[in-house]
C-alpha cells in the first residue's frame, strides 16, 4: 500500500491477492500499468471516474499498457479494489511493476470550471435555438493546445464526456495521426460523442462501426487518410485533410440540431507559436470560437496578440488553463506500443470482444494503389526535374487546368508494387470506386476502412490480405499508409 503523494510499485507476483485502497473527495490516484501487467480493479464504493468517463459500480475493469488517473469527483470519495496478473498474450512469464500514487494536487476542478462555462454557452445557444430555428446558432468550437504531453488528450476526453453528461452530443475531431481515435494511426477523425469511451480498448476510446454490433456502442468516425503518425511529414497533405474535415464537420453540424448545439471539441498535435499558419486553418476551417492552452502561458500571450481583432470583436476567446502533474512525457516505444495494440484491436478485438478477421487474397492488378508522398520525397523528385516541369499522377506536363486536379504534393501512383513497399503495411480503404476516378476525388475521398497486407508475391502478383470482416471486398481505390504492422 502506498503512502499518500509517493510513488510505490506494486509487483504483479506480490499482489495476486486483492489490495483496496481509498480515494479521498476531489483526489486522484495516478497510476502506470506496464504492457506486460494487466491490472484488475472494481469501484467498490463511491463514485470514481477516469477523464469525465463515469466507471461502473462493482464491475471488473481491466487495463494494460495505460496511464491514467482515477479521480474522485463527490465528497464522499470512493473504494477501489484491485490485483495485477500477467499479461499473458506477450508469451513471456515476466511482468513489470505498476507504478500508483495518490494525489490531491489535481486540476481537475479548474477542468470542471472550464466545461460548466462551456455548457452555459450551450445553454444559451440551445434555447435561441429553440426560438429561432431559422437563424439556429452553433454551440462552442474548442481548440485545445498546447506542448507535447501536457495532457491535451485527457482535456479533450474529459470535456467530451463531461458535455455528454450532460445530455450534448459534441463532435470530438483528432488532429493528432499519432493516436487512432475510432480509426487507425494514421488518419484525422471527427465523431459525434453520443455514448461513454471505452477505456479498456487500446487509447482508451473504443470501437468504430467498422467491428459491427458490440458489448459497448460502437461510434461512427468520419475519417480522412493522412497515412503518416507525423503531421509534418507532408504538411500540405495534412492541411488538405484538415480542410476537407472541416467541411464534412461543418455539413454534419448543419443537419443535427443536437450536435449543432452541442459543439466541437478539437484535440491536437504538439503545436507552437510557430505553427500559426496552422493553426489559423484549424480556426477557420472549423470555425473555432474558443481556444484553450494548456499550461504554456507564452503561447496564450503570443495568441491573444495573433489574434487581437478577434478578441476584440467578441469572435474568439482563449482561456488559459494549467497543466496537470499526472500528464507524464511517453516515450517514442510506449506510443508504438499502443499503434500496434489500437491495430492489433480494429483487426482481433481485445479480451472482452473477440472480433473474426478474415484472409484472403487479391490480385494487384485489380487494384489502383496510391501513396502519400513524404515531403522529403517530394523535395527530392522535384531537384530532378527540368525547370518548369511538375510531376504529376498522370505522367503529363504542368499547366493551369491540371492544376487543380494534380496529386504532386499529395500522392503518387504506386506503378510498382513490390514486397519492400507492401509487406506488413496498412492500406487505407476509399470510399472511391475506380471506375472514372478523377484525381481530386482521391483527395476528397473518406476512409471506409482499413485492410493489412500481409506478404505481397511479385512473381503472382497477389497480395495475402487481413479484413476486419468477411465478405466480398469492393474494387475501391486503395492508399496505402506508411504505417507497418506484422500481424
Ligand atoms: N492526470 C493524469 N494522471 C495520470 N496520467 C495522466 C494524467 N493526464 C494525462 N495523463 C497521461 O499522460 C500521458 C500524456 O497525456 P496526453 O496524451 O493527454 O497528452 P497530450 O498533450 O495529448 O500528448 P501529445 O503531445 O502526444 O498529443 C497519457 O498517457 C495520459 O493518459
Amino acid at each position: 500500500m502506498s503512502l499518500p503523494g509517493f510513488g510505490t510499485s506494486i509487483s504483479p507476483e506480490e499482489s495476486a491477492v486483492t489490495s483496496s485502497i481509498d480515494i479521498p473527495a476531489f483526489s486522484e490516484w495516478r497510476i502506470e500499468v506496464p504492457f506486460r501487467t494487466y491490472f484488475k480493479f472494481k469501484v467498490i464504493k463511491g463514485v470514481a471516474e477516469i477523464f469525465g468517463t463515469e466507471l461502473p459500480l462493482n464491475v471488473e475493469i481491466q487495463f494494460c499498457g495505460v496511464k491514467y488517473a482515477i479521480y474522485a469527483p463527490l465528497s464522499e470519495g470512493c473504494t477501489i479494489e484491485y490485483a495485477t496478473t500477467p499479461n499473458k498474450e506477450n508469451m513471456t512469464n515476466e511482468v513489470d511493476d505498476v507504478v500508483e500514487y495518490l494525489s490531491e494536487e489535481t486540476v481537475m476542478k479548474k477542468y470542471i470550471n472550464l466545461h460548466l462555462g462551456l455548457e452555459g454557452l450551450r445553454q444559451q445557444i440551445s434555447d435561441h435555438n429553440i426560438i429561432n430555428s431559422q437563424k439556429a446558432k452553433n454551440g462552442p468550437r474548442v481548440l485545445i493546445l498546447g506542448g507535447k504531453c501536457t495532457g491535451k488528450t485527457a482535456l479533450a476526453k474529459i470535456l467530451s464526456s463531461y458535455a455528454l453528461k450532460m445530455d450534448s452530443t459534441p463532435i470530438l475531431v483528432n488532429l493528432n495521426p499519432r493516436d487512432g481515435v475510432f480509426a487507425l494511426p494514421g488518419s484525422i477523425t471527427a465523431t459525434p460523442v453520443s455514448d461513454s469511451f471505452d477505456l479498456e480498448c487500446a487509447g482508451g476510446w473504443g470501437f468504430s462501426t467498422t467491428s459491427g454490433t458490440l458489448y459497448h456502442n460502437p461510434k461512427q468516425p468520419i475519417v480522412k487518410n493522412v497515412g503518416f503518425v507525423n503531421f509534418d511529414d507532408n504538411l500540405d497533405l495534412y492541411k488538405y485533410q484538415i480542410s476537407k474535415l472541416g467541411l464534412t464537420v461543418m455539413s454534419r453540424v448543419e443537419e443535427d440540431p443536437k450536435i449543432k448545439s452541442s459543439g466541437i471539441i478539437i484535440d491536437t498535435p504538439p503545436l507552437a507559436i510557430k505553427d500559426i499558419s496552422l493553426i489559423e486553418n484549424i480556426i477557420s476551417d472549423f470555425e473555432v470560437n474558443v481556444i484553450v492552452v494548456i499550461g504554456n502561458e507564452r503561447l496564450s500571450i503570443d495568441l491573444k496578440k495573433k489574434f487581437k481583432h478577434k478578441l476584440s470583436s467578441a469572435q474568439l476567446d482563449i482561456v488559459k488553463v494549467p497543466r496537470s502533474e499526472g500528464a507524464v512525457e511517453v516515450d517514442e516505444s510506449f506510443v508504438r506500443r499502443v499503434q500496434e495494440e489500437t491495430i492489433k484491436e480494429y483487426f482481433h478485438g481485445n479480451y472482452k470482444t473477440r472480433l473474426s478477421p478474415f484472409k484472403t487474397e487479391l490480385e494487384v492488378r485489380d487494384y489502383s494503389i496510391y501513396k502519400g508522398i513524404l515531403s522529403l520525397d517530394l523535395a527530392s523528385t522535384l531537384a530532378f526535374l527540368p525547370a518548369g516541369d511538375s510531376y504529376t499522377a498522370d505522367g503529363e506536363g504542368d499547366n493551369d487546368k491540371q492544376e487543380e486536379n494534380s496529386l504532386d504534393k499529395y500522392y503518387s501512383l504506386l506503378s510498382e508494387p513490390s514486397p519492400s513497399n507492401l509487406d506488413n503495411s496498412i492500406l487505407a480503404v476509399t470510399q472511391l470506386a475506380q471506375k472514372n476516378m478523377l484525381t481530386k476525388d482521391l483527395l476528397n475521398t473518406s476512409v471506409l476502412g482499413y485492410v493489412h497486407i500481409s506478404k505481397y508475391d511479385d512473381t503472382k502478383g497477389k497480395l495475402r490480405v487481413l479484413l476486419p470482416f468477411p465478405g466480398a471486398f469492393p474494387r475501391n481505390v486503395l492508399i496505402s499508409t506508411h504505417i507497418g504492422f506484422s500481424d
